[in-house]
């Protein structure tokens, strides 16, 4: 699902006009609609409830006014409180014009606001995706006011304040919604940690814009679903052997940390490689065989910490990191790896540790390598802190352009950057995954699907991204948000994996 900028959802909007011979009016009615049913069949206020409606004086005023005539006739204690500044859309004064004269209509005076109290509903339509500066004067105060009130707060298509695609200054005036209904696509916005407290849960409301017109226009930003994902694992093939899905090599470990590599290896095995050989150090050994009996264990000479990079022969894809610690002869064994591989690379946690302190080492990421940092290793890796979300996305794309490698920056939605540019969202996943070894998880499966040679390295991080997700939100029935470990998302891999088979 693509990401559009406010100008781009502009022109589908009337692209969406002209190719179905609507008025602006009617789509404005066909939004409102969307609202209005999801007011009345998810929220579900109950009746005689007081309902504020606030409007803005552009298109997403408009809306608010048609939600409220909606609301209205379903039989709703409505009332409707305009903006004083600003110049009206044309659509605006239409539904002004519409609005039924029983609904109470006012404009708003900052000095004397209307009493919204806690078991209110507030319907935010001051401002949408025309919003092109802060909220600052009658605006700031009423947002203000209204993040005070304790009310509900359902934000149309965007909240009040926020920019769809861009930062805004730390202190300005956004509303704190707990809903917002975002018609048709999501945005870039929703997606970033810093406006979580302004958006709350976010929803997509379809309202039938131009599909040809949004499959022919380019963006740098994408929401990947589900639907989109299904159908492109391939099959196993009937006569297939463990040679057809590749053999990995996982480097991980260290004394303490052996757990890391115990759980990456069980999620690559889980992932569906063919073969997997572990390297860990001697004192690992043992630990791997009994606790991933599928896998091959290669231990190293040394007992606590890697010194000795393996033939690397054998493998398709080798993964290194989880639990690797950051020793000086583990340093060399990532340096050689470097140097020498010539398959697909999958670098997480020490491994990233180690990049970012010795740049001579990121020089020789291999192009199609896959990272996959967490915010805190991504800084580590670019050296410099980010400014804000937007910011970071920004680092990440240059990253992944400078390096030619596959990026990912692990969060809430997983962010993917490819070495052409654009951005992959990833959809799935749950807070009860925020727990240690997830991460290792993350690798192991990861490794497995680059093993796979019939996956795009693309679609085998995305994929895997999606997967990974998916298996933490299969485990939640059984395990909860506070008792989801990260042994229980490898239990679901396979089922999550399942859904995505062509
Ligand atoms: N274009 C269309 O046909 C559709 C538009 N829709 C709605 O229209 C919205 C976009 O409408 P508009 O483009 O009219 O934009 P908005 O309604 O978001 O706001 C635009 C108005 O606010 C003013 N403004 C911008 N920033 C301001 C600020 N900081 N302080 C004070 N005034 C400010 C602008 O000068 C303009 O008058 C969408 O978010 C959506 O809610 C929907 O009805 C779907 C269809
Ligand atoms: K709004």
């Amino acid at each position: 699902m693509k990401l559009l900028s406010a100008a781009q959802t502009r022109a589908l909007d009337q692209a969406t006009i002209q190719n179905q011979q609507i008025s602006s009016a009617d789509l404005m009615e066909r939004a409102a609609t969307a609202v209005t049913n999801w007011l009345l069949d998810e929220l579900q206020p109950a009746y005689g409830i007081a309902i504020y409606v606030f409007c803005g004086p552009g298109n997403n005023g408009g809306d608010g006014l048609a939600v409220a005539r909606q609301l209205y006739r379903a039989g709703y204690a409505v009332q409707v409180w305009l903006l004083k500044t600003g110049k009206h859309s044309a659509d605006f004064t239409h539904n002004r014009q519409q609005l039924p004269a029983e609904i109470p209509c006012q404009e708003l005076d900052p000095d004397k606001l209307p009493a919204v109290t806690a078991d209110a509903v507030v319907v935010d339509a001051l401002f949408g995706t025309g919003l092109s500066r802060p909220l600052e004067g009658e605006a700031a105060v009423v947002v203000k006011y209204l993040n005070e009130s304790g009310a509900t707060v359902v934000a149309v298509d965007l909240p009040s304040g926020l920019f769809a695609d861009a930062p805004q200054p730390a202190d300005s005036a956004v509303i704190n919604a707990h809903y917002t209904l975002s018609f048709e696509l999501p945005k870039l916005a929703f997606l970033l940690p810093q406006n979580a407290k302004f958006v709350g849960d976010w929803r997509r409301l379809p309202i039938e814009l131009d599909q040809e017109v949004m499959h022919n226009v380019a963006v740098d930003n994408h929401f990947v679903t589900a639907d989109e994902l299904r159908g492109c694992l391939p099959k196993r093939p009937k006569f297939g052997h463990k040679g057809t899905f590749g053999h990995a090599l996982l480097l991980a470990g260290s004394r303490g940390k052996i757990g890391a590599a115990v759980l990456a290896s069980r999620a690559c095995l889980r992932g569906g490689v063919g073969l997997l050989t572990t390297r860990v150090p001697a004192v690992g050994y043992n630990i791997i065989q009994i606790s991933d009996p599928e896998a091959m264990c290669l231990a190293d000479p040394n007992p606590d910490f890697l010194t000795e990079l393996p033939d690397l022969q054998p493998y398709d894809a080798i993964g290194i990191g989880p639990g690797l610690g950051q020793h000086d002869s583990s340093r060399e064994v990532l340096r050689q790896l470097l140097e020498t591989t010539r398959v697909p690379l999958v670098i997480d946690a020490d491994a990233l540790n180690l990049l970012g302190a010795n740049p001579d080492l990121l020089a020789l990421l291999p192009p199609g390598s896959l990272l996959t940092p967490h915010p805190k290793e991504f800084e580590r890796l670019v050296g410099e802190p980010a400014r804000d979300d937007y910011h970071r996305l920004d680092q990440l794309r240059r990253f992944a352009a400078r390096t030619r490698c596959y990026c990912v920056l692990k969060g809430a939605y997983t962010a993917l950057a490819t070495p052409d540019g654009p951005l992959y969202f990833n959809s799935t996943g749950n807070p009860g995954m925020a727990t240690g070894g997830s991460g290792d998880v993350l690798t192991g499966l990861l490794l497995a699907l680059r093993a796979d040679k019939r996956l795009s390295p693309l679609d085998a991080a995305l994929l895997g991204l999606h997967a990974h997700g998916r298996a933490g939100d299969l485990t939640l029935p059984h395990t909860g948000h506070a008792g989801l470990l990260a042994s229980d998302i490898i239990r679901f891999i396979g089922p999550a994996l399942e859904e995505l088979v062509g």
